[in-house]
């Protein structure tokens, strides 16, 4: 193949006092997987929009197979071949796989124009499936299927621009891998690498570990410029790290120290169960403790916190917190006693986007921010300031609506909320860490070790084995909604990884 499939030449898109994107140029190859790397706010979603249709630049081009394209929508770049896989799963999840691999095109499947016809449907299905060696049913529904197989049909949808564009596709994939469990990763990673036999593909991670096993080439995007292209040799994660963030940053997490002294149960766990998702869990965390929960898909540790928190009551068992007996009816009553929760969907739970980022900041603490009848604004606002600085939120915008920060800002805004006038009791932290850059996930675990050493008991779904070892007292295992392992730090970070291992 002599000339690139798509290139993207000086693309420019500007947002009320952000340059998202600044004069980008780039270039997918046929049969190429190209990653795209940057830090949080760097400008990568955007320039995925753009490709995919949903955003218009200011100004630039976009041009594929030397055809200069006019990409208004979505549908004008999935009638080109170009399509995008979002974090967010776009799936209906009252339809069966194969009506929502299907959807909106699905020709030879209907009967009289109206009707499904069922097995031609299924099979073109399962077409779409082996494409990627995938054995999901074609009539199972979607709603019954784990985030890792529900993102193969989304692999299986894109796929079929195969046939609609009659050529070979360009897929675009945010983040595909930031949500799986690391038990689905090898295979996740494998499939995206194939996918090289079909389409090009232009993928977007924060792990450079991922990008460099999976990608050809990698192009890095800082404050909205692409500042660099590396391929072959060339590609290394120090030097890329460097590049996005224009320092070197260590991405492993520190070991934290043990609390000096072990205080009281803060919070005391037992028997608690809730239907089949989890049952006769039984733990105690202590002030200033780092108690880490690992475990897969299923393993019911997501639901646990959800109940700890208030919004999911359980069916069984008590929460005592200082000694007491407690009832979590309700988010509210978690956060009267203390109790705050810092969600793995980042935007959906974590943060109100319509709010501005100073409202969001400030939610949770409105009474503690009173001087009389009134907020205290300047309090207010020397807090807000004095966070964003600390987490390195951009823009440095309180005004900004929160729905406009970029996937990572949003998730650093979800941990400040709680953080703003003084900690919380008792920190819940499902994948605090995910979506943020490398620098920013350094600093993000830094300072769980500093909350922690301030008193705050800190429940710690982490995003790796690795974080779970190097930041918790004890590792809690839980596997098919039982706890079937403890692991107390002093066992130390190689064996007890061996032992965590078996567990899993
Ligand atoms: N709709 C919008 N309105 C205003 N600003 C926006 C909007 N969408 C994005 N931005 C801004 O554009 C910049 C680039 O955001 P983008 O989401 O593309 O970053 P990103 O590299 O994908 O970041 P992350 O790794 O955190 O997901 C950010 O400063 C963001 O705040």
């Amino acid at each position: 193949m002599s000339g690139p499939v798509l290139r993207v030449e000086r693309v420019s898109k500007r947002y009320a006092g952000v340059r998202a994107l600044d004069e980008v140029t780039l270039e997918l190859r046929a049969g190429e997987v190209v990653g795209l790397v940057g830090a949080n706010g760097a400008g990568k979603s955007t320039l995925l929009k753009v490709m995919a249709g949903l955003c218009q630049p200011d100004s630039g081009r976009i041009v594929l197979r030397g055809r200069e394209l006019a990409l208004r929508d979505r549908a004008a770049a999935a009638a080109a071949g170009i399509g995008m896989v979002f974090q967010e799963q776009s799936l209906l999840p009252n339809l069966s796989v194969a009506e929502n691999i299907m959807l909106g095109h699905e020709g030879a499947a209907l009967r009289a124009g109206l009707f499904y016809d069922w097995t031609a449907l299924n099979a073109l299905a399962a077409a779409q499936l082996g494409k990627l060696g995938s054995a999901i049913a074609p009539s199972a529904r979607t709603d019954g299927l784990s985030f890792g197989e529900r993102q193969v049909v989304e692999l299986a949808k894109v796929l079929t621009l195969e046939e609609r564009a009659r050529q070979r596709p360009v897929i675009l994939l945010d983040e595909p891998t930031c949500m799986l469990e690391a038990e689905q990763l090898d295979t996740a990673l494998a499939r995206i690498r194939g996918l090289r036999e079909r389409a090009s593909v232009l993928f977007v991670s924060h792990r450079l570990d991922e990008v460099l096993r999976v990608c050809d080439r990698v192009y890095v995007l800082r404050e909205g410029r692409c500042v660099a292209e590396r391929a072959g040799a060339d590609r290394d994660a120090d030097a890329l790290r460097r590049l996005m963030l224009g320092a070197a940053t260590a991405g492993a997490a520190p070991r934290r120290a043990a609390p000096a002294t072990p205080s009281p149960p803060l919070l005391r766990v037992h028997g608690l169960g809730h239907g089949a998702r989890y049952r006769d869990v039984c733990f105690e965390l202590r002030a200033g403790e780092v108690l880490g929960i690992v475990g897969g898909a299923g393993s019911g540790r997501e639901h646990l916190c959800l109940t700890l928190f208030g919004a999911l009551a359980p069916d069984a068992g008590e929460i005592a917190l200082d000694g007491r007996p407690v009832r979590l009816n309700e988010p509210a009553d978690a956060v009267r006693h203390g109790i705050a929760y810092v969600p793995a969907e980042r935007g959906a739970e974590g943060v109100v986007a319509g709010m501005s980022v100073r409202e969001n900041m400030s939610l949770a603490h409105l009474d503690r921010l009173r001087r009389g009848p009134f907020i205290d604004r300047a309090r207010e606002g020397a807090l807000v300031e004095r966070w964003m600085a600390r987490l390195r939120i951009t823009p440095r915008d309180a005004q900004a609506p929160a729905g406009h920060l970029s996937g990572g800002n949003q998730q650093k805004l979800a941990l400040a909320k709680w953080l703003l006038v003084h900690p919380p009791k008792v920190l819940i932290l499902d994948h605090p860490a995910r979506g943020l850059d490398v620098g920013a996930r350094a600093e993000i675990l830094a300072l769980i070790g500093e909350l922690a050493a301030g008193g705050v008991g800190v429940l710690l779904l982490a995003d790796t084995l690795e974080e779970a070892l190097a930041l918790s007292d004890t590792v809690l295992v839980m596997r098919d909604g039982a706890v079937v392992g403890r692991l107390p730090r002093s066992d130390g970070t190689a064996a007890g990884r061996r032992m965590l291992e078996r567990l899993l």
